[in-house]
């Protein structure tokens, strides 16, 4: 028992949590005993951030507070934007300049950096600070890069419709700033995924809750787990350039051993329920533009591999098609993911804080013992 290795830590619980919960073979998600349907459809992001952060559903005048208290922490100062504006103009990963900008925030916010790490005011403090302003790095990054001026935050939109406005100098119309606000209520939290396990393991070292945030962006970015939205699109406009049945497309793909991004999940063994509710958004986008093209493939897609490996779409494979057809830019897919997923990361640390103990396992010795050590010159 001491030395069975449980690779991936499958199956492995290491923690109590109140967050999230997911049932694997229900297709089932609650946050704090929410269901996912309920939430994605009735709260906005804020109203969920409230709820991970505090523990309740806020009531009106709670929620007000809340709402502008983080729109008032949306501004970034000059000296992290001149590092987006250099990452920009150098042409950075999207996900790098988000991490690098996200752990230089640190060094501007108003909590001591030398005060306890997991004192939990000042964590909500720099929680909201931090998730305020992602949104303003990640719209300023991709503005300049096109050769355009960053759009100041403004205090009178919600989260969601504010990002959408930042982006493309532009207020968005009702439907994209709804469609944007469910995604983000989607993918706000989920369990201990790698990216939020990352960010524990930090703060479980007391180290402060920007490193850990930063951990967790770093994780994110991976193909295996944020990653995987541009990759989905990618490999969708890739089947579409070349005129070819996205079914084929996915048949060469699995006979040749690749994996197929935005199937398959380590928790769900079946179809995710954030996936069913993307999906619903991709469609209804497709059909009032009056192509529902994007929609199909992933529909052929997803019968395709249902039938032939068992497998269904994670969160992934339709906020892809759902984003694309917001007009937003393939590689900022996974930093719109942490624009959402950090306010799970930090519930997660808040918890971890909150009851911890140092996270270290330990690794089964299958190197060499009691070798003779040769000195350098008679090697
Ligand atoms: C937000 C998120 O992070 S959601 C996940 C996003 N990631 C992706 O979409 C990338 C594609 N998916 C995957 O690589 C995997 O399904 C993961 C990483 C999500 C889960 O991985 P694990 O739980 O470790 O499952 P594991 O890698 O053991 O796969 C089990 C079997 O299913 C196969 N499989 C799993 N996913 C896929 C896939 N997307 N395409 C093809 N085959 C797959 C594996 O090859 C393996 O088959 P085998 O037993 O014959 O070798
Ligand atoms: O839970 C996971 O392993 C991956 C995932 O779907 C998420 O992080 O949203």
């Amino acid at each position: 028992m001491a030395d069975e290795v449980k690779k991936g830590l499958e199956g492995v619980v290491v923690a109590e949590s109140a967050l999230s919960h997911i049932d694997g073979d229900a297709g089932k998600l609650v946050y704090r005993g929410y269901t996912i349907e309920d939430l994605a459809r009735d709260a906005s992001y804020e109203e969920v951030l409230y709820l991970l952060w505090h523990g309740n559903l806020p009531n009106r005048e709670e929620l007000e507070s809340f709402s502008e208290s983080m729109a008032e922490d949306r501004a970034v100062d000059n000296g992290v934007m001149d590092t987006v504006r250099e990452l920009a103009e150098s042409d950075s990963n999207p996900m790098a300049a988000l991490r690098t900008a996200v752990s230089m925030l640190a060094t501007y916010d108003p909590d001591d950096s030398e005060s306890d790490p997991a004192d939990r005011e000042a964590n909500l403090r720099k929680g909201r600070r931090i998730t305020a302003k992602m949104p303003t790095i990640l719209a300023a990054f991709t503005r300049i890069r096109n050769g355009d001026e960053p759009v100041e935050p403004r205090t009178d939109l919600g989260h969601a419709e504010n990002f959408l406005y930042m982006l493309n100098d532009e207020e968005p119309d009702d439907v994209l700033a709804d469609v944007f606000d469910q995604a983000l209520v989607l993918h706000a939290d989920h369990g201990l995924n790698a990216s939020t396990f990352s960010a524990m393991v930090t703060a479980s070292t007391l180290a402060d809750l920007h490193s850990a945030v930063t951990s967790a962006i770093g994780t994110l970015s991976g193909s295996l787990h944020g990653g995987a939205n541009a990759n989905v699109m990618r490999m969708l406009k890739e089947v579409d350039d070349a005129n070819q049945d996205p079914v084929e497309w996915v048949q060469d793909a699995l006979d040749e051993g690749r994996r197929v991004a935005g199937f398959g999940h380590r928790v769900y063994n079946v179809k995710d329920p954030r996936a069913k509710i993307l999906g619903e958004q991709s469609e209804e986008l497709g059909e009032a533009a009056g192509d529902t093209k994007w929609y199909e493939m992933s529909v052929a897609i997803e019968d395709y591999i249902k039938e032939e490996k068992g497998l269904a779409p994670n969160v992934d494979f339709y906020s892809a098609s759902t984003y694309y057809q917001m007009g937003i830019p393939i590689d900022i897919y996974t930093p719109i993911f942490a624009v959402s997923r950090v306010g799970g990361w930090i519930a997660h640390v808040l918890e971890q804080y909150d009851d911890n103990r140092l996270i270290r396992p330990r690794a089964k010795y299958i190197g060499e013992e009691d070798a003779d050590f040769v000195p350098l010159d008679e090697r």
